[in-house]
């Protein structure tokens, strides 16, 4: 597999045209489909993108997944009232098309200790935010920078205790969690499940988590998108989440003529799916 990481962000390429063929799209949340803000409850989707993700996942089968390190509880409030097939906590948890739900859990010998060291670290720096998700934890210092060395040292001794746990840094915040829990596995994992299996895969992150997602797409040949600047895996970019939007709308309207042509040609439905 190529590791080759490259930062193309000047050149923007366009990104392909993605006609004529059966995708599987996988979303990441904060950052992709949803600005980053300093309170992580506060994020939100704007409805009309939602709309986008459903009549999208309507014309792929619904091979449509958010991959995110958010948990699937959290996940289901921001795309209420879709339901959609997910990868929650980095791939810790995993919901099918189904609705089958499969969660990695950490022995309360670790996690109650782990908690209660970080709750206690956390509570000493004041503007840092402790995210606990039962089997992860986020530590935020996007409001108390001054802190960052101090939150990194903090994650690094906690996973140093337990070898079942790894570091997953993002935008001001460092996660501990599981190993082997990540966005690459979560994918390839969908890949082989219906619907999104045969399909050419479509992943668009924004952070450091995607990069092994990135990985996964570009080895089944699929089509990885970086949004934002920085090193990557990412094949393709885009520079902001406004851009995502726009690429939503833009995957649409050509659904929508792929639709009006097949009616005009009276072969109708032969067109309308991705
Ligand atoms: O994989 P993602 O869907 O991108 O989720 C990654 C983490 O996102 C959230 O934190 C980030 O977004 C917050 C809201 O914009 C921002 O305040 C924070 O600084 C970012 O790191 C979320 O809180 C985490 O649980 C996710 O793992």
């Amino acid at each position: 597999m190529t590791t080759v990481t490259q930062d193309n962000t000047a050149e923007t390429p366009p990104l392909p045209a993605l006609e004529g063929g059966r995708y599987a799209f996988f979303f990441d949340v904060d950052g992709t489909l949803a600005e980053l803000i300093p309170e992580p409850d506060d994020v939100t989707i704007p409805s009309h993108v939602l709309d986008n993700m459903q009549t999208l996942s309507t014309a792929c089968e619904g091979a449509v997944a958010l991959v995110s390190g958010r948990s699937i509880e959290q996940l289901d409030q921001l795309a209420s009232p879709l339901s959609l097939p997910m990868a929650g906590v980095h791939g810790a948890e995993m919901r099918d098309a189904q609705g089958h739900l499969q969660r990695t859990t950490l022995p309360a010998e670790i996690a109650t200790p782990l908690l209660a060291m970080l709750e206690k670290e956390m509570s000493a720096m004041p503007g840092t935010l402790l995210e606990a998700k039962g089997m992860a934890f986020a530590l935020h210092y996007r409001q108390a920078m001054a802190y960052q060395h101090q939150v990194l040292a903090l994650a690094e001794s906690a996973i140093a205790q337990f070898p079942q746990l790894t570091l997953q840094p993002g935008k001001c915040v460092v996660e501990i969690k599981p190993l082997g829990a990540d966005k690459g596995a979560a994918i390839k994992t969908f890949m082989q499940q219906s619907p999104f299996i045969g399909r050419t895969p479509v992943f668009i992150g924004d952070d450091l988590t995607d990069e092994k997602g990135f990985q996964a797409v570009n080895a089944m040949q699929g089509i990885s998108v970086k949004v934002g600047v920085g090193k990557s895996h990412a094949r393709y970019r885009l520079k902001q989440v406004a851009d995502v939007y726009t690429w939503l709308d833009e995957i649409l309207s050509l659904l929508k003529q792929n639709i009006e042509q097949s009616t005009k040609q009276n072969t109708v439905g032969k067109g309308s799916r991705l």
